[in-house]
Protein backbone atom coordinates (compact mmCIF):
# COMPACT_ATOMS: atom_id res chain seq x y z
CA UNK A 1 0.00 0.00 0.00
CA UNK A 2 1.13 3.50 -0.87
CA UNK A 3 2.12 5.42 2.12
CA UNK A 4 2.15 9.35 1.99
CA UNK A 5 5.16 11.71 3.26
CA UNK A 6 5.65 15.01 4.08
CA UNK A 7 9.24 16.44 3.87
CA UNK A 8 9.18 19.52 6.25
CA UNK A 9 12.33 21.90 5.07
CA UNK A 10 12.01 21.14 1.66
CA UNK A 11 13.86 23.45 0.77
CA UNK A 12 16.52 22.74 1.89
CA UNK A 13 19.75 19.75 1.08
CA UNK A 14 18.88 17.41 2.93
CA UNK A 15 14.70 17.43 1.96
CA UNK A 16 15.96 17.80 -1.51
CA UNK A 17 17.94 15.08 -1.08
CA UNK A 18 15.11 12.80 0.34
CA UNK A 19 12.64 13.79 -2.20
CA UNK A 20 15.49 12.51 -4.58
CA UNK A 21 15.52 9.43 -2.63
CA UNK A 22 11.21 9.14 -2.24
CA UNK A 23 10.94 10.28 -6.27
CA UNK A 24 11.97 6.14 -6.55
CA UNK A 25 10.87 4.40 -3.73
CA UNK A 26 8.17 1.73 -4.20
CA UNK A 27 5.66 2.71 -1.96
CA UNK A 28 5.92 6.51 -0.63
CA UNK A 29 4.64 8.87 -2.14
CA UNK A 30 5.55 12.42 -1.95
CA UNK A 31 2.27 14.51 -0.67
CA UNK A 32 3.57 17.98 1.03
CA UNK A 33 6.78 19.94 0.60
CA UNK A 34 7.35 22.57 3.36
CA UNK A 35 9.85 25.36 3.45
CA UNK A 36 10.07 28.67 5.50
CA UNK A 37 11.42 31.71 3.17
CA UNK A 38 10.54 29.52 0.16
CA UNK A 39 6.96 28.81 0.73
CA UNK A 40 5.06 29.10 -2.32
CA UNK A 41 7.44 28.51 -4.83
CA UNK A 42 7.50 25.49 -6.86
CA UNK A 43 9.70 22.61 -5.79
CA UNK A 44 11.39 23.06 -9.11
CA UNK A 45 12.31 26.46 -9.08
CA UNK A 46 14.23 26.49 -6.19
CA UNK A 47 15.79 22.77 -6.88
CA UNK A 48 16.12 22.88 -10.88
CA UNK A 49 17.15 19.34 -10.90
CA UNK A 50 14.48 17.78 -9.28
CA UNK A 51 11.87 19.67 -12.12
CA UNK A 52 11.53 16.66 -14.12
CA UNK A 53 9.21 15.63 -10.68
CA UNK A 54 5.29 15.90 -10.19
CA UNK A 55 5.49 17.95 -6.55
CA UNK A 56 4.03 19.60 -4.63
CA UNK A 57 4.47 23.48 -4.05
CA UNK A 58 6.38 24.28 -1.42
CA UNK A 59 3.85 25.20 1.50
CA UNK A 60 4.62 26.60 5.09
CA UNK A 61 4.42 23.63 7.77
CA UNK A 62 0.93 25.30 9.54
CA UNK A 63 -0.80 24.80 5.77
CA UNK A 64 -0.28 21.46 5.46
CA UNK A 65 -2.64 19.00 6.10
CA UNK A 66 -1.82 16.13 7.83
CA UNK A 67 -4.61 14.14 8.00
CA UNK A 68 -3.75 11.50 4.77
CA UNK A 69 0.43 11.85 5.61
CA UNK A 70 1.75 8.49 7.50
CA UNK A 71 5.20 9.98 8.32
CA UNK A 72 6.85 12.93 7.91
CA UNK A 73 10.39 14.20 7.76
CA UNK A 74 11.69 16.77 9.74
CA UNK A 75 14.45 18.53 7.70
CA UNK A 76 14.95 21.35 9.52
CA UNK A 77 17.00 23.40 11.72
CA UNK A 78 17.49 22.08 15.82
CA UNK A 79 15.47 23.97 17.40
CA UNK A 80 12.45 23.48 15.49
CA UNK A 81 11.12 20.06 16.16
CA UNK A 82 10.72 20.18 19.64
CA UNK A 83 8.32 23.22 19.31
CA UNK A 84 7.03 21.12 16.39
CA UNK A 85 5.90 17.91 17.56
CA UNK A 86 3.11 18.25 19.58
CA UNK A 87 1.07 19.99 16.62
CA UNK A 88 1.85 17.18 14.13
CA UNK A 89 -1.72 14.83 15.23
CA UNK A 90 -0.69 11.20 16.22
CA UNK A 91 -1.29 9.08 13.69
CA UNK A 92 1.96 11.19 12.09
CA UNK A 93 4.94 8.65 12.51
CA UNK A 94 8.40 11.36 12.29
CA UNK A 95 11.82 10.72 11.49
CA UNK A 96 13.82 14.22 12.78
CA UNK A 97 16.92 14.89 10.98
CA UNK A 98 17.95 17.70 13.38
CA UNK A 99 19.42 17.06 16.74
CA UNK A 100 16.33 18.02 18.69
CA UNK A 101 15.48 14.50 20.08
CA UNK A 102 19.11 12.51 19.99
CA UNK A 103 19.78 14.05 23.70
CA UNK A 104 18.06 12.34 26.54
CA UNK A 105 18.70 14.53 29.06
CA UNK A 106 16.85 18.02 28.99
CA UNK A 107 20.47 19.59 30.89
CA UNK A 108 22.92 17.98 27.72
CA UNK A 109 20.71 19.59 24.98
CA UNK A 110 20.73 23.29 26.73
CA UNK A 111 24.40 23.12 27.15
CA UNK A 112 25.07 21.81 23.60
CA UNK A 113 22.19 23.90 21.77
CA UNK A 114 21.76 26.70 24.37
CA UNK A 115 17.67 26.18 24.08
CA UNK A 116 15.73 24.85 26.66
CA UNK A 117 13.94 21.92 25.53
CA UNK A 118 10.24 22.05 24.82
CA UNK A 119 9.19 18.32 24.44
CA UNK A 120 11.57 16.23 26.80
CA UNK A 121 8.79 14.42 28.37
CA UNK A 122 8.46 12.60 24.78
CA UNK A 123 12.09 11.08 24.65
CA UNK A 124 11.44 7.83 26.09
CA UNK A 125 9.73 6.80 23.67
CA UNK A 126 12.18 8.52 21.07
CA UNK A 127 14.59 6.07 19.08
CA UNK A 128 18.29 6.81 18.17
CA UNK A 129 17.81 6.38 14.60
CA UNK A 130 21.11 4.52 13.58
CA UNK A 131 19.47 1.48 12.41
CA UNK A 132 22.15 -0.86 12.44
CA UNK A 133 22.27 -0.52 16.24
CA UNK A 134 19.30 0.18 17.35
CA UNK A 135 16.93 -1.35 14.28
CA UNK A 136 14.46 -3.23 17.02
CA UNK A 137 13.64 0.02 18.71
CA UNK A 138 13.34 2.47 15.38
CA UNK A 139 10.56 -0.39 14.11
CA UNK A 140 8.20 0.35 17.12
CA UNK A 141 8.83 4.26 17.63
CA UNK A 142 6.08 6.78 16.76
CA UNK A 143 9.56 9.60 16.85
CA UNK A 144 12.91 8.43 15.79
CA UNK A 145 15.92 11.13 15.91
CA UNK A 146 17.77 10.42 13.05
CA UNK A 147 21.91 10.40 14.28
CA UNK A 148 23.83 12.99 13.39
CA UNK A 149 26.31 13.23 10.07
CA UNK A 150 29.60 13.37 12.29
CA UNK A 151 28.54 10.89 15.12
CA UNK A 152 27.10 8.41 12.86
CA UNK A 153 30.68 8.43 11.08
CA UNK A 154 31.97 7.98 14.51
CA UNK A 155 29.54 5.15 15.85
CA UNK A 156 29.71 2.48 13.21
CA UNK A 157 32.66 1.23 14.15
CA UNK A 158 33.23 2.31 17.48
CA UNK A 159 29.77 1.36 19.03
CA UNK A 160 30.30 -2.42 18.41
CA UNK A 161 33.79 -2.33 19.80
CA UNK A 162 33.26 -0.70 22.78
CA UNK A 163 30.45 -3.27 23.33
CA UNK A 164 32.42 -5.82 22.60
CA UNK A 165 35.18 -4.00 24.84
CA UNK A 166 37.98 -4.50 21.89
CA UNK A 167 38.86 -0.68 21.87
CA UNK A 168 40.30 1.53 25.26
CA UNK A 169 37.28 3.81 26.36
CA UNK A 170 39.67 6.42 28.02
CA UNK A 171 41.78 7.46 24.94
CA UNK A 172 39.55 7.14 21.60
CA UNK A 173 40.93 10.40 19.28
CA UNK A 174 38.66 11.31 16.16
CA UNK A 175 39.63 13.53 13.78
CA UNK A 176 36.70 13.99 11.67
CA UNK A 177 36.72 15.85 8.23
CA UNK A 178 32.99 17.08 6.24
CA UNK A 179 31.98 18.53 2.78
CA UNK A 180 30.58 21.86 3.11
CA UNK A 181 26.81 20.79 2.11
CA UNK A 182 26.98 19.44 5.63
CA UNK A 183 26.45 23.27 6.83
CA UNK A 184 23.07 23.16 4.88
CA UNK A 185 21.96 25.84 2.20
CA UNK A 186 21.26 28.46 4.18
CA UNK A 187 23.86 31.57 3.68
CA UNK A 188 26.78 31.66 5.33
CA UNK A 189 30.16 33.89 5.14
CA UNK A 190 32.30 31.13 5.66
CA UNK A 191 31.10 28.87 3.18
CA UNK A 192 31.07 31.31 0.77
CA UNK A 193 33.21 29.77 -2.48
CA UNK A 194 36.25 32.39 -1.97
CA UNK A 195 36.56 31.67 1.47
CA UNK A 196 35.91 27.47 1.84
CA UNK A 197 37.60 26.70 -1.18
CA UNK A 198 41.23 25.89 -1.26
CA UNK A 199 41.45 25.72 2.15
CA UNK A 200 41.14 23.64 5.39
CA UNK A 201 40.07 24.47 8.36
CA UNK A 202 39.25 23.24 11.64
CA UNK A 203 36.22 24.41 13.80
CA UNK A 204 34.57 23.32 17.24
CA UNK A 205 37.29 22.60 18.62
CA UNK A 206 36.85 21.29 21.95
CA UNK A 207 33.38 22.02 22.06
CA UNK A 208 31.57 21.27 18.38
CA UNK A 209 28.33 20.61 19.52
CA UNK A 210 28.01 16.75 18.27
CA UNK A 211 30.23 16.14 21.62
CA UNK A 212 27.15 15.51 23.61
CA UNK A 213 25.68 12.66 21.19
CA UNK A 214 29.07 11.37 21.13
CA UNK A 215 29.28 11.30 25.08
CA UNK A 216 25.66 9.99 25.24
CA UNK A 217 26.31 6.82 22.61
CA UNK A 218 30.22 6.25 23.40
CA UNK A 219 29.69 5.90 27.48
CA UNK A 220 26.08 3.79 26.80
CA UNK A 221 28.23 1.39 24.57
CA UNK A 222 31.42 1.10 26.95
CA UNK A 223 28.97 0.64 29.98
CA UNK A 224 30.78 3.55 31.57
CA UNK A 225 31.70 7.81 31.42
CA UNK A 226 33.67 8.12 27.75
CA UNK A 227 35.30 11.21 26.97
CA UNK A 228 36.26 10.75 22.94
CA UNK A 229 38.83 13.94 22.04
CA UNK A 230 36.38 15.43 18.50
CA UNK A 231 37.97 17.61 16.10
CA UNK A 232 35.74 18.55 12.93
CA UNK A 233 37.35 19.86 9.90
CA UNK A 234 35.81 21.42 6.67
CA UNK A 235 37.83 20.41 3.89
CA UNK A 236 36.60 22.14 0.07
CA UNK A 237 34.28 19.15 -1.08
CA UNK A 238 30.91 19.48 -1.61
CA UNK A 239 29.40 16.05 0.18
CA UNK A 240 31.45 13.33 2.13
CA UNK A 241 32.72 13.13 5.51
CA UNK A 242 35.90 10.82 7.22
CA UNK A 243 36.35 10.36 10.63
CA UNK A 244 39.84 9.02 11.13
CA UNK A 245 39.57 7.43 14.70
CA UNK A 246 42.66 6.50 17.04
CA UNK A 247 42.60 4.10 19.21
CA UNK A 248 43.81 1.40 21.97
CA UNK A 249 43.45 -1.75 20.91
CA UNK A 250 44.68 -4.90 18.74
CA UNK A 251 43.58 -4.77 14.69
CA UNK A 252 43.01 -8.08 14.21
CA UNK A 253 40.71 -8.61 16.95
CA UNK A 254 38.72 -5.28 15.74
CA UNK A 255 38.91 -6.36 11.99
CA UNK A 256 37.11 -9.22 13.21
CA UNK A 257 34.41 -7.67 15.51
CA UNK A 258 33.28 -5.47 12.73
CA UNK A 259 33.00 -8.04 10.12
CA UNK A 260 30.78 -10.06 12.87
CA UNK A 261 28.82 -6.99 13.15
CA UNK A 262 28.09 -6.07 9.77
CA UNK A 263 28.05 -9.21 8.03
CA UNK A 264 24.80 -9.16 5.98
CA UNK A 265 24.23 -5.22 6.63
CA UNK A 266 23.78 -3.60 3.28
CA UNK A 267 25.09 -0.34 4.54
CA UNK A 268 28.27 -0.92 6.36
CA UNK A 269 31.28 -2.14 4.03
CA UNK A 270 34.35 -3.54 6.19
CA UNK A 271 36.84 -3.50 4.15
CA UNK A 272 39.85 -5.54 3.92
CA UNK A 273 42.50 -4.57 6.62
CA UNK A 274 44.32 -1.79 5.40
CA UNK A 275 42.45 -0.44 3.06
CA UNK A 276 41.70 3.23 2.18
CA UNK A 277 37.92 3.92 2.17
CA UNK A 278 37.29 7.01 0.13
CA UNK A 279 34.43 9.74 0.58
CA UNK A 280 33.95 9.38 -3.36
CA UNK A 281 33.71 5.94 -3.43
CA UNK A 282 30.31 6.36 -0.95
CA UNK A 283 29.16 9.52 -2.76
CA UNK A 284 25.29 9.51 -3.46
CA UNK A 285 25.51 5.78 -1.56
CA UNK A 286 23.96 5.27 1.52
CA UNK A 287 27.31 3.11 2.48
CA UNK A 288 29.65 4.04 5.12
CA UNK A 289 33.13 2.25 4.37
CA UNK A 290 34.97 1.23 7.20
CA UNK A 291 38.69 0.09 7.27
CA UNK A 292 41.55 -0.96 9.70
CA UNK A 293 45.53 -0.15 10.39
CA UNK A 294 47.28 -1.54 12.74
CA UNK A 295 49.00 1.43 14.14
CA UNK A 296 53.42 0.91 14.07
CA UNK A 297 52.74 1.59 18.05
CA UNK A 298 51.98 -1.86 19.13
CA UNK A 299 48.85 -1.90 20.67
CA UNK A 300 47.21 1.15 18.91
CA UNK A 301 45.15 0.92 16.14
CA UNK A 302 43.82 3.87 13.45
CA UNK A 303 40.34 3.44 11.88
CA UNK A 304 39.11 4.88 8.89
CA UNK A 305 35.31 5.46 8.12
CA UNK A 306 33.68 7.46 5.30
CA UNK A 307 30.17 8.07 4.66
CA UNK A 308 28.07 11.17 2.40
CA UNK A 309 26.82 13.29 4.93
CA UNK A 310 23.69 14.03 3.21
CA UNK A 311 22.90 10.01 2.73
CA UNK A 312 24.04 7.94 5.33
CA UNK A 313 25.06 10.73 7.39
CA UNK A 314 21.19 12.49 7.09
CA UNK A 315 18.97 11.49 4.22
CA UNK A 316 19.83 7.79 3.23
CA UNK A 317 19.81 6.74 6.89
CA UNK A 318 16.48 8.74 7.49
CA UNK A 319 14.74 6.83 4.85
CA UNK A 320 16.25 3.76 5.89
CA UNK A 321 14.87 4.61 9.86
CA UNK A 322 11.29 5.27 7.98
CA UNK A 323 11.42 2.03 6.24
CA UNK A 324 11.67 0.17 9.39
CA UNK A 325 9.39 2.32 11.06
CA UNK A 326 6.67 2.13 8.19
CA UNK A 327 7.27 -2.34 7.93
CA UNK A 328 8.84 -1.53 4.40
CA UNK A 329 12.07 -3.20 2.87
CA UNK A 330 14.84 -1.22 5.00
CA UNK A 331 16.54 -0.53 1.29
CA UNK A 332 13.83 0.58 -0.55
CA UNK A 333 14.50 3.47 -2.39
CA UNK A 334 17.92 2.91 -1.21
CA UNK A 335 20.00 0.71 -3.89
CA UNK A 336 21.94 3.26 -5.04
CA UNK A 337 25.44 2.60 -6.50
CA UNK A 338 28.00 5.20 -5.17
CA UNK A 339 28.52 8.20 -7.95
CA UNK A 340 32.35 8.07 -9.53
CA UNK A 341 33.83 9.76 -10.60
N1 LIG B 1 23.48 18.90 5.71
C1 LIG B 1 23.90 17.76 6.28
O1 LIG B 1 24.83 17.08 5.79
C2 LIG B 1 23.24 17.27 7.52
C3 LIG B 1 22.21 17.96 8.14
N2 LIG B 1 21.64 17.47 9.29
C4 LIG B 1 20.58 18.19 9.95
O2 LIG B 1 19.40 18.17 9.14
C5 LIG B 1 18.65 19.36 9.32
C6 LIG B 1 18.46 20.01 7.95
O3 LIG B 1 19.74 20.32 7.42
P1 LIG B 1 19.97 20.94 5.98
O4 LIG B 1 19.01 20.38 5.03
O5 LIG B 1 21.41 20.83 5.72
O6 LIG B 1 19.58 22.48 6.27
P2 LIG B 1 19.22 23.63 5.24
O7 LIG B 1 19.63 24.90 5.90
O8 LIG B 1 19.75 23.32 3.89
O9 LIG B 1 17.61 23.58 5.19
C7 LIG B 1 16.81 23.94 6.27
C8 LIG B 1 15.34 23.83 5.89
O10 LIG B 1 14.53 24.22 6.99
C9 LIG B 1 13.68 25.31 6.63
N3 LIG B 1 13.57 26.18 7.81
C10 LIG B 1 14.54 26.98 8.34
N4 LIG B 1 14.10 27.59 9.46
C11 LIG B 1 12.81 27.17 9.63
C12 LIG B 1 11.82 27.44 10.60
N5 LIG B 1 12.06 28.28 11.63
N6 LIG B 1 10.60 26.88 10.48
C13 LIG B 1 10.35 26.03 9.44
N7 LIG B 1 11.25 25.72 8.49
C14 LIG B 1 12.46 26.28 8.59
C15 LIG B 1 14.36 25.97 5.46
O11 LIG B 1 13.41 26.69 4.69
P3 LIG B 1 13.80 27.96 3.75
O12 LIG B 1 15.10 27.64 3.10
O13 LIG B 1 12.65 28.03 2.80
O14 LIG B 1 13.88 29.14 4.66
C16 LIG B 1 14.92 24.74 4.74
O15 LIG B 1 13.90 24.11 4.02
C17 LIG B 1 19.47 20.22 10.30
O16 LIG B 1 18.96 20.03 11.60
C18 LIG B 1 20.88 19.67 10.17
O17 LIG B 1 21.63 19.91 11.30
C19 LIG B 1 22.04 16.28 9.82
C20 LIG B 1 23.03 15.55 9.26
C21 LIG B 1 23.75 16.03 8.08
C1 LIG C 1 30.39 21.50 7.66
C2 LIG C 1 29.45 21.84 8.79
O1 LIG C 1 29.30 23.00 9.17
N1 LIG C 1 28.80 20.86 9.34
C3 LIG C 1 27.83 21.02 10.35
C4 LIG C 1 27.30 19.64 10.55
C5 LIG C 1 26.19 19.73 11.44
C6 LIG C 1 25.03 18.90 11.17
O2 LIG C 1 24.62 18.57 10.11
O3 LIG C 1 24.49 18.71 12.30
P1 LIG C 1 23.60 17.62 12.84
O4 LIG C 1 24.04 16.36 12.24
O5 LIG C 1 23.79 17.74 14.29
O6 LIG C 1 22.21 17.97 12.52
C7 LIG C 1 28.40 21.54 11.66
O7 LIG C 1 29.51 21.21 12.01
O8 LIG C 1 27.68 22.24 12.39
Amino acid sequence: MTKKIAVLGASGYTGAELVRLIATHPSFEIAALSADRKAGLPMGEVFPHLRHLDLPVLQKIDEVDFSGIDLAFFALPHGVAHGLVRQIPDHVKIVDLSADFRLRDAQEYRKWYKLDHGAMDLQPAVAYGLPEIYRDRIAGARITANTGCYVATSLLPLIPLLRAGAVGAEDIVIDAKSGASGAGRGLNEPLLFSEANEGFKSYGVAGHRHMGELDQELSLAAGRPVLAAFTPHLVPMIRGMQATIYAAGDAAEIQAVLEKQYAGEPFVDILPMGAIPQTQHVKGSNLCRIAVHADRRPGRVIILSVLDNLMKGASGQALQCANIMLGEAETAGLNLAPVFP
